[in-house]
């Protein structure tokens, strides 16, 4: 079987073989070897350094043994079971590049093909790579980072096509998400997140505004084989001042549902128009098969950073639940014909120039850091932030290669006394937690869930952690030596259950909440396995 006949059977647990652990994006194993009660004994068995002082946010892949890991600079591969390199090869980019990258200099991993991998490059490459020894098969440039673009995103591999996005929505860029052939690099389609005049929603934009929409696409979509459908999360419109381009502004904060063949959207769904505070879309959307109101309904879902769950229907994109998971005031709810937010004046005065404190802050009520979905439970499992943020709007020119943004930054969040984070397990339907594990400081980790009863994240003060899926009693805990911003991940080898998370400090709280109990944090990028001791 191929790596992707693998993924879309849904029930391989010897390997992880794509970005989310499953077309999906559901992030939940139906491995029970750790659970509730063997967790306890989950002892580390190698840690791989990356030699990296950068964060690390790379989802590991697992394919017969081997893991293919990245950071910023470099692709890994390393046997599984020893921890022993097998090869590294390095990734250079131009030394400017950083200047034009907004939240941490960071690669959220490879996609497996047919032997190669793929990954993107920070300045804005895709390029392909032998499985067998790290040599570059092609190289593609995507975009230039003179014009503001960067890439973080990990490829997605669907129906046959290498699919990316990109980075660069605070720069005055046009985001887009391009196919590629995985055999030979060929361009095959680009479709923009931003429209231009003449296409359908070009009217949602006023004059030239559209030429520096913004519009990112910096998280891997998920899959859908039977329906044949990519679901793509936009990011926020460009600049922050919503002032300078009246209108809806589509596609940003939106999600978009494609066919992976010719990158044509089938539908979409904007979660938030005309939006000020940063509110990107991209977080995963997730799929699953639920009941709604007694009916099985092929659904997908977002924990939107706007501060709303979503459930849409993934055939059509009609709305059928939206609730707050988090403190929300830009809006007290959404309309559930019109599948518009119903704003307050928090939003309205923003627009107009006014200071206004907003829940969540520009930081989301999620940021990027993955949910899981667990469809025993039912319960979706998501690291949350608990502030708010002040923002002003101010006035902004269009500068290439420069921020571009027309936003008061000097002092842009409202912490309150109590934590700054949740673990959340969250009833998709509602909004509602079942449990909350609170984090004094937030967590910016994947969570991943497991047939065992058991939830996985991480800690930006290195801890890796294992919760109750139930109750969200914490029920063991590792020292990693730096920070996570990693996604955990788990597979089986040989009868024995691993679970694999990235460790390295930095993401985007660390670079701009000012957080001083974080000095402490020690930077050292590495990859951490841990089974339960035999
Ligand atoms: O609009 C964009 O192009 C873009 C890109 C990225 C990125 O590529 O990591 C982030 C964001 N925006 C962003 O808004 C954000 O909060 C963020 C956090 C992080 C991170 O790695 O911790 N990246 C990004």
């Amino acid at each position: 079987q191929t790596t992707e006949q693998l993924v879309k059977g849904g029930t391989d647990t010897s390997n992880v073989l794509n970005y989310g652990m499953g077309y999906n994006l559901q992030r939940f194993s139906t491995l029970n070897q750790i659970n509730k009660d063997s967790v306890k004994n989950l002892v580390p068995v190698w840690n791989y350094s990356f030699n990296d002082d950068r964060s690390e946010e790379s989802q590991p892949i697992v394919y017969q043994g081997v893991i293919y890991v990245t950071s910023h600079n470099a692709t890994m591969a390393v046997d599984a079971k020893t921890g022993k390199q097998i090869w590294k090869s390095k990734v250079e980019y131009p030394a400017e590049t950083p200047r034009i990258v907004c939240c941490g200099i960071i690669n959220r991993g490879v996609a497996i093909h047919e032997g190669k991998l793929f990954r993107t490059t920070l300045d804005a490459n895709v390029i392909a790579i032998d499985a067998k020894n790290g040599k570059e098969l092609w190289r593609q440039k995507a975009a230039d980072i003179k014009e503001g673009y960067s890439m973080t995103v990990a490829p997605l591999v669907a129906d046959g096509v290498v699919i990316t996005g990109i980075s660069g929505a605070e720069f005055g860029t046009r985001g887009f998400i391009d196919g590629w052939d995985p055999a030979t690099g060929k361009h095959l389609w680009r479709t923009h997140s931003i429209p231009s005049p003449d296409e359908p929603g070009g009217d949602t934009w006023k004059g030239d505004t559209w030429k520096l929409g913004g519009g990112s696409t910096w998280i891997t979509g998920s899959y859908d084989p039977e329906l044949n459908t990519v679901y793509w999360g936009i990011g926020n419109p460009g600049p922050f001042n919503s002032a300078v381009r009246p209108g809806d502004n589509l596609y940003t904060c939106s999600v978009l549902a494609m066919d992976p063949k010719t990158g044509k959207i089938k539908w979409h769904y904007q979660f938030s128009p005309n939006n000020p505070f940063d509110y990107d879309a991209v977080a995963e959307m997730v799929l699953a098969d639920v009941n709604v109101e007694g009916k099985p309904t092929k659904a997908l879902m977002n924990a939107n950073r706007n501060g709303f769950f979503y459930v849409l229907d993934r055939t059509n994109g009609k709305l059928l639940a939206a609730n707050p998971y988090v403190k929300v005031n830009w809006a007290t709810g959404v309309d559930m014909k019109t599948g518009k937010p119903i704003e307050t004046d928090v939003a309205k005065d923003a627009r107009e120039g006014k200071k206004v404190t907003v829940y969540p802050s520009i930081l989301g009520g999620k940021n990027w850091e993955p949910m899981s979905f667990n469809p025993q439970t039912g319960l979706a499992y998501a690291n949350t932030l608990n502030f708010g943020g002040k923002y002003k709007a101010e006035p902004v020119t269009f500068k290439q290669g420069e921020w571009y943004l027309g936003m008061d930054l000097t002092d842009p969040w409202e912490f309150g006394d109590g934590p700054r984070g949740y673990l959340k397990a969250i009833d998709p339907m509602t909004g509602k937690s079942k449990w909350e594990a609170p984090s004094d400081i937030p967590r910016f980790s994947g969570v991943l869930s497991t047939a065992g009863g058991v939830v996985f994240s991480g800690a930006l003060t290195g801890e890796f952690e294992a919760f109750d899926a139930d109750t969200g009693k914490k029920l063991w805990q590792f020292q990693t030596g730096s920070g996570i911003e990693g996604q955990p991940v788990t597979w089986q080898q040989d009868g024995v259950q691993y679970v694999a998370v990235t460790s390295g400090y930095g993401g985007v709280y660390s670079l701009f909440s000012g957080d001083e109990r974080l000095a402490k944090v020690p930077p050292g990028g590495s990859l951490w396995v841990f089974a339960v001791k035999q």
